[in-house]
C-alpha cells in the first residue's frame, strides 16, 4: 500500500515545461504538495536557513533538484560527463540585471527568487534552484564559452549535438555564430577542426557520407561533387578581410594544435538544414538557373532513419578544404534561413537550424571513422499571448513552441527511462526537430546544451520554463552507450588508400585535377551559352521564315484571285457566246418552223399563180387565207 502511494506520488511529480501548466496533462498528475503545508512558515524558514528547502510545491521539487544538482555537479567529471547531457547556462548581459537571479558560491546552481505579495503586510520569497554543469555569468566571453562547452569535444573527435536553447532574444544565435567582433562557437570550432587536420586534409572528395553510410566515390561522382562545391562557393558572399580579422582574433584567443599523422587522410563535409513550420529545407541547395540563392523554391525534405542512421534525404553536403570555405557556406545558408523582426528581437530566428560538420577519417590500416558535430540553433520560445503576435509570426511561434514542447517531452521521457523499467518510449517522432536530433536524444550520441537566459524580471516566468526544461535535461542518465565515432572497415577503400598514399609529392596531380574541374565547368558554361545562342538563332530563323511564307501566301492568294477573275470573265464570255449561238439557232428554227407553217397553210399557192412552175410565178410559197 505504502509502495503504491509512493508510485502515485511519483506520477504526480511529473511536471511540465515550456508552459508552466501544460493543459494536456491530466489534472491528477499536475505537481501538487503531498501534504498540507503552511507555505508562509516554510518560506521564512528557507530564507533563514539555507537553500536546501523550498516553500511551495515547485520549491519542494527544486529542493530535491538541488540534491541531484549537487550530486551531478560533483560527479560531473565522472558520471555526468560519461552518461548524460552536459547542460550549461549563459546569462545575457543586460543594462539592469534583476536581483531575482543569483549564482551559488560553487558556480553551478542558479537561484531564482521571486517576491510574492502575501495577504499580510509581509513579502514572501519563492526560491528555486537549478543545477548546471557550469554557469556563465554575463561577463563571460565567447572564448571561455567555447573552451568549456565545445573545445574538449572537438579534440576528442566525437559525434556531438551542441544546441542552444532559450527564450527569444536571449543570445542563442549570438552564442553559436557571434558577430564580426566576437566569433561564436561555430567559427571557433571550424578553425579548431581545420587546425587539427591541417596536414591531413585530403584534396579530393573521395569518401562521402551517403544516407548515413560512408561511400567511396568513383572519379565521375567525385568530379560532380567538386562541381557542386565550386558552384556553391561561387555563390557565397565574399568574406576576405573580415574573415582574416576573425581568424586572427580566434587564433589570439586559443592555441589550437595540429595533429600530424601521415597514416591518415581527413575529408570534411558540411550541410545546413532548416526546420520551418515543420517543413525541412536544405539551406545549401543549388538554386535553379537564373534564380538567386535566397529566392529559389524550397523543397520539403524527408527525415529518414536507416539502420540507426538518421539523415535528411536529398540534403546537399558540401566538401570543404578550409575553415574559410565552411564559414562561407554557413553564411550562405544563413542568408536563406528565416529571420524576422518580432516584439522581442529585431532579428529573430523563425526556424530551427542545424549546421553539421562531418569528418571522415581514413586510416591506412583500412579503418574509416566518422565524427559529426551538429550545431543546432533552436528558435526561441515565445509568449504569444502577451506579445500580441498575429498572422504568420503567430503561426511560426506556435510551431516553434510545439516543437520545443516535444523536445521537452523527449528529454522528460529519456529522464524517466532511467528510473522506470517500463519507461515511456521517447516520442521523438512527434516533431521534425526531435526526429532529426534523435541520436542525441536517445543517448546514442553526445548532447551538450547551452541554455541562454535574459536575467530581467520581465522574462521571469518564461525563464522559469526554460530552466525547468534545462533541469530535466541535466538529470538524464542515458542507458545506451554513447557512440563516440562511427567506424567502418571496407576493402573498397584500398583504392583510396593507394591514392592517399601517393598524395604526398603529388601537388602536380592536384593542380591537374583542379584544372580538369575548371575545364569541365568551362565546357558546361560554353555548352550552355551555345544552347542559348542556338535558341536565339532558331527563333530568328522561325520569324524570318514565317514572314517569307506569309508573303508567298499573300502573293499566291492574289494570283489565284486574278486567275479566278480571268476565268470567270472567260467563262462569262463563253456563256454569252453560247447563249447568243443558241439564240440564233433557236431563231432560225423558229424561222424555219414559221416557213413550214406557212407552207402548210398554203400548199398550192405556188402552183396557182405560176401555173405549174412556182419559180416562174415569182412567189415560191402560196399563202392560204383561211378567211377567204
Ligand atoms: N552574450 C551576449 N553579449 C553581447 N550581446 C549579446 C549577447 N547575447 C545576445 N546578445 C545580443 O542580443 C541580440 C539578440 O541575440 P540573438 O539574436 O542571439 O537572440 P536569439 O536567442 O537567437 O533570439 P531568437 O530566438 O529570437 O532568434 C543580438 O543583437 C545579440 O548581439
Amino acid at each position: 500500500m505504502e509502495h503504491q502511494d509512493k508510485s502515485e506520488l511519483q506520477k504526480r511529480e511529473v511536471r511540465s515545461f515550456l508552459v508552466a501548466r501544460e493543459p494536456s496533462i491530466d489534472r491528477r498528475f499536475r505537481p501538487r504538495p503531498n501534504k498540507k503545508m503552511r507555505l508562509f512558515e516554510h518560506i521564512q524558514e528557507s530564507e533563514e536557513e539555507s537553500f536546501s528547502e523550498g516553500s511551495d510545491t515547485e520549491s519542494e521539487y527544486t529542493a530535491s533538484g538541488i540534491d541531484t544538482a549537487s550530486t551531478a555537479t560533483s560527479n560531473a567529471e565522472t558520471t555526468s560527463l560519461e552518461a548524460g547531457p552536459q547542460v550549461f547556462l549563459r546569462l545575457r548581459p543586460v543594462s539592469e540585471s534583476s536581483k531575482a537571479y543569483s549564482i551559488s558560491d560553487d558556480g553551478n546552481v542558479l537561484i531564482t527568487t521571486y517576491k510574492v505579495d502575501s495577504t499580510s503586510n509581509n513579502v514572501n520569497r519563492m526560491e528555486k534552484h537549478f543545477g548546471f554543469t557550469s554557469i556563465f555569468d554575463s561577463y563571460v566571453d565567447q572564448r571561455d564559452i567555447y573552451d568549456i562547452c565545445v573545445g574538449p569535444r572537438i579534440c576528442e573527435e566525437e559525434c556531438v549535438t551542441i544546441m542552444t536553447y532559450g527564450t527569444s532574444g536571449s543570445g542563442k544565435t549570438y552564442t553559436l555564430l557571434g558577430d564580426d567582433v566576437s566569433a561564436g562557437i561555430i567559427p571557433r570550432a571550424l578553425e579548431n577542426i581545420f587546425t587539427i587536420c591541417k596536414d591531413t586534409v585530403y584534396h579530393s572528395p573521395k569518401l562521402k557520407l551517403i544516407n548515413g553510410c560512408i561511400v567511396f566515390l568513383q572519379d565521375d561522382a567525385s568530379l560532380k561533387e567538386l562541381q557542386i562545391r565550386k558552384k556553391l562557393l561561387d555563390l557565397c558572399p565574399d568574406m576576405g578581410a573580415p574573415y582574416q580579422r576573425l581568424r586572427q582574433m580566434i587564433n589570439e584567443d586559443h592555441t589550437f594544435e595540429t595533429k600530424a599523422n601521415s597514416e591518415e587522410s581527413v575529408l570534411i563535409w558540411v550541410s545546413f538544414v532548416e526546420i520551418y513550420n515543420e517543413l525541412v529545407h536544405d539551406l545549401l541547395a543549388i538554386p535553379p538557373k537564373q534564380t538567386k540563392m535566397a529566392e529559389g523554391p524550397r523543397k520539403n525534405l524527408k527525415i529518414v532513419c536507416n539502420k540507426g542512421h538518421v539523415f535528411v534525404k536529398g540534403l546537399t553536403s558540401v566538401f570543404v578544404k578550409s575553415s574559410e570555405e565552411a564559414l562561407k557556406l554557413l553564411r550562405l545558408g544563413q542568408q536563406r534561413s528565416t529571420y524576422a523582426a518580432t516584439s522581442v528581437n529585431a532579428n529573430s530566428s523563425r526556424s530551427h537550424c542545424v549546421f553539421t560538420v562531418d569528418i571522415l577519417k581514413y586510416n591506412r590500416s583500412g579503418i574509416t571513422t566518422q565524427s559529426s558535430y551538429k550545431f543546432c540553433d533552436l528558435a526561441g520560445s515565445e509568449r504569444v499571448n502577451n506579445t500580441g503576435t498575429t498572422g504568420l509570426r503567430l503561426k511560426e511561434a506556435k510551431n516553434i513552441n510545439t516543437s520545443l514542447m516535444v523536445l521537452g517531452r523527449c528529454l522528460d521521457a529519456a529522464s524517466t527511462a532511467q528510473k522506470k523499467k517500463n519507461a515511456d518510449v521517447i516520442p521523438y517522432r512527434d516533431s521534425k526537430l526531435t526526429m532529426l536530433l534523435q541520436s542525441a536524444l536517445v543517448g546514442k550520441e553526445k548532447l551538450a546544451m547551452i541554455v541562454t537566459v535574459t536575467p530581467v524580471d520581465k522574462y521571469y516566468e518564461e525563464n522559469l520554463n526554460v530552466l525547468n526544461f534545462a533541469s530535466i535535461a541535466k538529470n538524464i542518465v542515458f542507458k545506451e552507450p554513447v557512440i563516440k565515432q562511427h567506424r567502418i572497415s571496407y576493402a573498397g577503400f584500398m583504392e583510396f588508400s593507394k591514392m592517399a598514399a601517393d598524395e604526398g609529392g603529388n601537388e602536380y596531380t592536384k593542380e591537374l585535377e583542379d584544372e580538369v574541374v575548371y575545364l569541365r565547368l568551362e565546357v558546361e558554361r560554353l555548352k550552355h551559352d551555345h544552347v542559348l545562342q542556338m535558341q536565339l538563332l532558331e527563333e530568328k530563323l522561325r520569324k524570318e521564315l514565317s514572314e517569307t511564307y506569309q508573303e508567298i501566301i499573300k502573293n499566291n492568294r492574289k494570283q489565284a484571285e486574278d486567275e479566278c477573275e480571268k476565268k470567270l470573265l472567260i467563262a462569262g464570255r463563253e456563256a454569252d457566246f453560247k447563249l447568243s449561238a443558241q439564240k440564233r439557232h433557236y431563231e432560225e428554227e423558229i424561222e424555219d418552223l414559221r416557213d413550214e407553217i406557212e407552207e402548210l397553210r398554203n400548199p398550192n399557192s405556188g402552183r396557182e399563180s405560176g401555173d405549174d412552175d412556182p419559180e416562174e410565178s415569182g412567189s415560191p410559197i402560196e399563202i392560204i387565207d383561211d378567211d377567204e
